[in-house]
Parts: structure tokens; C-alpha cells; sequence
């Protein structure tokens, strides 16, 4: 078993404190996503579990082997069987691809290392590459390498610190995907650290919110997404739509109906409740279930490529959200329409006001 495990970790620098009492689990095998705003404290919790920096308080582990633990028990890097991935590859440019590679696998017999080499080349489909240099790489293809470096000595745990970052959109989705089925296949523990909630939601199997030097939340991916812990998170981890709401005997009343909150969302009272978009769904008025939720009027249409954002004004109420909606043709503005919710809803005590650095919500949000 190699599955990493982080138990209350404190890092400070100098008077900073960095991280406070991080818990962490990976469960072996998986792809684990650590996914917070930056200076959150992402990369110094990397570089702990890399033995780049030493604890000051708390216990890695990967397995039952302990890395580190508190100040005095530091294993040193390169006996910790750890692999990483850095920002950008961080290949040797007078190295060929080949020679990148092998570099990790230190003085272990020729055979070996051409042979190590070959299958992990092979294994991030680069097999007709070896004698090419980094520079005659594109940015995926390096990145590959990388990656292909940090599995050659077959670590127990790769660590990938933001690899995709220096990468554009398309290749990026594109490379990520790959980058997950040569993990999957590897069979390797690994951990991905980006402040890219769709990167960590896309590809990780568990996701860790970090705030502050804090781990807020853990779960599936679906389920940080369809049940953040707070407004804050609900922001971060994607569109959202926050109208006032009072939640009353198990369910929550708002502009848009009398809907039902996720059980763990926050207690009775007055407070926010948050929607996805694309669980906000309409029927014109004379279609099938134009009966049912709440009535309204289209009041905008955003046409954004393989969906479009609709605007809808609540009747009598001052409110206007956004729907995220795949119907074609779009409705025309003014039309008449029903509006309604699909699945529960996250209610927070507080006000109508999610707040997080990255992502804060635009006026749009809260009309
Ligand atoms: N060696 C260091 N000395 C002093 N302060 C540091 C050091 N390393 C990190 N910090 C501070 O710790 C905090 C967290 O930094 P860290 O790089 O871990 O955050 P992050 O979440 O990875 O952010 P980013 O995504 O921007 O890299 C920051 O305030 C940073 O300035």
C-alpha cells in the first residue's frame, strides 16, 4: 500500500504561518487534486511532502513508511521514492530526451535504465523520441517527458505541482486527460496541485480545498461541486447564482419557489441560497411542464458557443438569474416562462455575498 497520508503538518516561515494543522489523505493508487487560491499554501505543502522543505510539526507518510515527522525525523528527498513534476517540465535543455529520463534512474546497469527509459517513453507516447532535444519538443511533449522522468525510477508517490499551467486551453484538456490515463496506468499514488477548480474537478478521483494554510473541504469531485461547504466554495468551484432565502421546517423559500437544501447545509434562518446554472432549467410558456416552478421572463440571451447563458427575471419579485441552457433555438427575450430548480439546493446562514479572492461574484451574480 502507498497511499499518502499528511497528519496535522505546521509550516511557518520566519514570523508566516504557512499551514496549520493540514490532514491530507490520498488513497493508494488514486490521483488526489489539492486545489485552493494561490498563496494558499499549495506548494509548500508539495514541497514538505517532496522533502524540499522540513516540517515543523505533524507526520507524512506514504504507506506505512513515515517521511517526516516533526522537525527531527526528515528523510531526505531523493530516499523518499518520490517523483515530481514541476511547473514547466523543468527538463535539462543540453540533455536528450532519452538521457532527461534516465537521469532519475541514477547508476543502475545500462540495460536497465535503456530499458526503463524505453517502456516509459512508451508509456507517455513518446516512443520515437528519445534522441530528440527538449527544444525540439512543443510544451505538451516536454511536459510529457517530465512526467515520464518522475515515473522511471517507479516511485511510490508522484507529486505534479501545476503542470499544465504554461500550457494553452486546447492542449491543456487535451494533455491533462492523458497525463490521468498514464497515472491510471502506471497504477501510481499521485497528487496534483493547481488553483484551477476545473482541472482539479476534471481529472482527480478525491479533491482537497485549501484556504489559508487550511484544508476546508474533501470529497469526490461531484460532490464539492454539488455540495461545497460554504458560499465561498460554492463560488470558487464554479458558476453560481445567490438569491436571498429563509429556511424554514427543512426547506428553503426563495424567489425561485420553495426548494429543498442538502442535508449538512446550515441551519434555519434567514441566509443564501446557491444554484448552479445549469440547474435552473425553464419551459416557455404552451411546452411540456410550462406549469410548474415559479413564473418569469427571459430577459437576456448571452450566446456563449455550446450553450447559452439566459437571463430570467422572476415576476414579481426584483429577481433576475442566470440559466445555463443547451436549448436550440434559444427562446426569444420577453417570452413567458416557468422556472424551476433541478435537485437540491445549498443553503448558507449569512448574507447573499460569496467571497473568494479569485472568483468573486459579479454584480450579474446577484441581480
Ligand atoms: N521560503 C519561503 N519563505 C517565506 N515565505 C514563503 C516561502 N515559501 C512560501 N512562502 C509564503 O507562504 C505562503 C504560501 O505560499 P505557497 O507557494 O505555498 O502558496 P500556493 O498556494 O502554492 O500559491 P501559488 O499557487 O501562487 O504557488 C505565501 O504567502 C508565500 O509568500
Amino acid at each position: 500500500m502507498s497511499g499518502l497520508i499528511v497528519e496535522e503538518a505546521e509550516k511557518t516561515f520566519g514570523r508566516t504561518g504557512v499551514l496549520h494543522g493540514v490532514d491530507l489523505e490520498v488513497p493508494d493508487g488514486s490521483l488526489g487534486a489539492l486545489l485552493g487560491p494561490s498563496g494558499c499554501g499549495k506548494t509548500t505543502l508539495l514541497r514538505l511532502v517532496a522533502g524540499f522543505e522540513r516540517l515543523d510539526a505533524g507526520r507524512i507518510s506514504v504507506g506505512d513508511r513515515v517521511l517526516a515527522e516533526g522537525r527531527s525525523n526528515h528523510v531526505r528527498p531523493e530516499r523518499r521514492g518520490v517523483g515530481v513534476v514541476p511547473q514547466e517540465g523543468a527538463l535539462f535543455p543540453h540533455l536528450s530526451v532519452a538521457r532527461n529520463v534516465a537521469f532519475g534512474l541514477g547508476r543502475r546497469g545500462r540495460t536497465h535504465r535503456r530499458g526503463r527509459t524505453e517502456e516509459v517513453l512508451e508509456l507517455v507516447g513518446l516512443s520515437g523520441y528519445a534522441d530528440r532535444m527538449p527544444h525540439e519538443l512543443s510544451g505538451g511533449q516536454q511536459q510529457r517527458v517530465a512526467l515520464a522522468r518522475a515515473l522511471a525510477p517507479e516511485p511510490a508517490l508522484v507529486l505534479l505541482d501545476e503542470p499544465f499551467n504554461a500550457l494553452d486551453p486546447a492542449l491543456r484538456s487535451e494533455l491533462r486527460e492523458e497525463v490521468r490515463q498514464v497515472l491510471r496506468t502506471a497504477g501510481v499514488t499521485a497528487l496534483l496541485v493547481t488553483h484551477d477548480p476545473e482541472e482539479a474537478l476534471s481529472i482527480a478521483d478525491g479533491v482537497a480545498l485549501m484556504r489559508e494554510g487550511v484544508i476546508v473541504q474533501t470529497g469526490t469531485p461531484r460532490e464539492v461541486y454539488e455540495r461545497p461547504g460554504d458560499a465561498g466554495l460554492a463560488t470558487y468551484l464554479g458558476e453560481t447564482v445567490v438569491i436571498p432565502g429563509e429556511l424554514r421546517s427543512g426547506r428553503v423559500e426563495c424567489a425561485l419557489g420553495t426548494l429543498t437544501p442538502y442535508t449538512g447545509t446550515d441551519g434555519p434562518g434567514e441566509g443564501s441560497v446557491v444554484v448552479r446554472p445549469e440547474r435552473i432549467v425553464f419551459a416557455v410558456e404552451g411546452e411540456r411542464d410550462a406549469d410548474e416552478g415559479v413564473p418569469g421572463r427571459i430577459a437576456d440571451v448571452t450566446f456563449a458557443g455550446h450553450d447559452s447563458v439566459v437571463h430570467l427575471a422572476v415576476e414579481g419579485t426584483g429577481t433576475r438569474v442566470k440559466a445555463r441552457s443547451h436549448r436550440h433555438p434559444v427562446p426569444e427575450i420577453g417570452a413567458r416562462v416557468r422556472i424551476r430548480v433541478s435537485g437540491e439546493v445549498a443553503f448558507f446562514n449569512g448574507a447573499a455575498a460569496p467571497v473568494w479572492e479569485e472568483r468573486p461574484a459579479t454584480a450579474a451574480d446577484l441581480r
